[in-house]
């Protein structure tokens, strides 16, 4: 069992503090919105949740049975899908689903066909990633994340560039694979986060 623990953690960039004193705790089954207006610091906190940037005080821990996990092991047990993430744009579908999980064990052993067929993109599992169209990029981002076989999923803007079928299919995922890990959504569409039982505002945290 995966927890993350915060601890008065604050983020500032030169003399701007993004977020001070953020105390939460977040064990597996929990999921958290982070709510803010453009600018407010959403990404950032999610980059200091990961590990990619660090902290300017206080602690982030993550606890796996018990034991603190050391801050270079952070990324094993997490997967992030966000707008500032790019994809390798040369590979096939297939190719790039092969290179993923050549580093992240897949949900249940779920073959790449099968998760193909979950991510509606059967039609395109030859096609390169680079001539995939915004919508489908998205879903494939959202894929590698929710089909990784890790604890903590990340999600930044998760249904940007989604259609109306496609923000149906995020919520199908969520349910179906969001369950029992921690998952934490920045966000500013309600269609997104419904379903977190936990909510913050980072103007609450200047
Ligand atoms: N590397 C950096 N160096 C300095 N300032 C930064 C850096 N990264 C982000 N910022 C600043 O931190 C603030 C928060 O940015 P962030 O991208 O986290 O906001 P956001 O809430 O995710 O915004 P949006 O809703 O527009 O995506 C902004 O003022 C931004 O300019």
């Amino acid at each position: 069992m995966l927890k993350i623990h915060l601890e008065e953690a604050s983020k500032r960039f030169q003399y701007e503090w993004i977020f001070k004193n953020l105390n939460l705790e977040l064990s597996q089954g929990n999921s958290l919105a982070i709510t803010g207006s453009n600018g407010s610091g959403k990404s950032t906190l999610l980059k200091c949740l990961s590990g990619s940037i660090p902290i300017s005080s206080g602690k982030i821990d993550y606890i796996l049975d018990g034991k603190p996990i050391s801050e270079t092991d952070w990324f094993s047990y997490l997967s992030i899908s966000a707008p500032y993430m790019e994809v390798p744009e040369e590979f096939s579908l297939e190719e790039l689903l092969d290179f993923h999980f050549k580093f992240k064990k897949p949900l249940d052993g779920i073959s790449s066909k099968e998760i193909i067929e979950q991510l509606y993109l059967s039609q395109h599992a030859l096609k390169a990633v680079g001539q995939f169209s915004s919508g489908m990029k998205q879903r494939l981002k959202l894929g590698l994340a929710l089909f990784s076989d890790v604890p903590l999923i990340l999600l930044d803007e998760p249904t940007s560039n989604l259609d109306k079928k496609g923000i149906d299919w995020y919520q199908e995922m969520m349910r179906e694979y969001g369950k029992n890990r921690i998952l934490v959504i920045c966000s500013n569409e309600p269609r997104e986060y419904t379903f977190c039982e936990q909510k913050i505002t980072l103007e609450d945290f200047k």
